[in-house]
């Protein structure tokens, strides 16, 4: 069965003065997750935010906190997310030599277990812990800044990534310059978690509704045919 369609914005494109108006202003616009980027200055050349800025926000968070670590190690802070209260919590591939440990580590916090790729990593990095993961996340930008172009040559990387998994029931999220443009190649290789910051924020809250349903409508207009 196709899993289902999910718009998750980015708060790294958000007023951080008002993160928790932000998040409320996303999800009555239809926002289905709300992603939520870490970043540490090492494992990516930028900052963002860390666990206490999570649990500040869970109670603005009616729906599912979707935690995109780009931080190397990623293992000291598993907890912290968890109880910050993160649905998902996804951890790089690269950022540690033992992501079997950390994957098993984020489901015996009873957390959902993802993994991200960097453009620049194949596939088969994570064909050894495919039991492990409820989410695969295929970058579609070096991680690191919102706002960046979308990256073609990741399109064959995640019908590769369906194909791996068969028929388990596992998310391909997809993340970086998802707009209505690039929304249908991304569902059409076999995606259906699209991540956008700036295509969302674009225009401000009163166009956050209008940006999410365009996306939407985009992503399923690959579906339907
Ligand atoms: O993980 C990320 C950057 O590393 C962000 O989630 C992503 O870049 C979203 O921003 P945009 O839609 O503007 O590309
Ligand atoms: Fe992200």
């Amino acid at each position: 069965m196709p899993r289902p369609l999910i718009i998750a914005p980015s708060v790294l494109s958000a007023d951080y003065a008002r993160l928790g108006e932000e998040v409320r202003a996303l999800e009555a616009a239809g926002a289905d997750w709300i992603h939520f980027d870490v970043m540490d200055g090492h494992f990516v050349p930028n900052l963002s935010f860390g666990a206490g800025v999570a649990a500040a926000l869970r109670p603005h968070c009616r729906t599912h906190l979707d935690a995109h670590l780009m931080i190397a190690p990623a293992d000291p802070y598993l907890e912290g997310f968890a109880k910050a209260g993160a649905d998902t919590i996804t951890v790089h591939a690269e950022a540690g030599p033992h992501l079997h440990r950390s994957l098993q580590a984020i489901r015996a916090l009873g957390k959902r277990a993802g993994v991200a790729l960097n453009p620049g990593t194949p596939e088969s990095a994570i064909a050894y812990v495919l039991d492990l993961v409820d989410l695969v996340l295929v970058m579609s930008v070096n991680p690191g800044f919102g706002g960046q172009a979308f990256i073609p040559a990741i399109l064959p990387k995640i019908a590769a990534v369906r194909t791996m998994l068969g028929g388990r029931p596992v998310d391909i999220e997809v993340d970086g310059g998802i707009a209505p443009d690039t929304a249908p190649q991304v569902v059409a290789a076999g995606a259906n978690v699209l991540v956008a910051g700036s295509a969302v924020f674009r225009g401000g809250p009163s166009a956050y509704a209008a940006n999410i349903a365009a996306i939407r409508a985009a992503a399923q207009s690959v579906l339907t045919v």
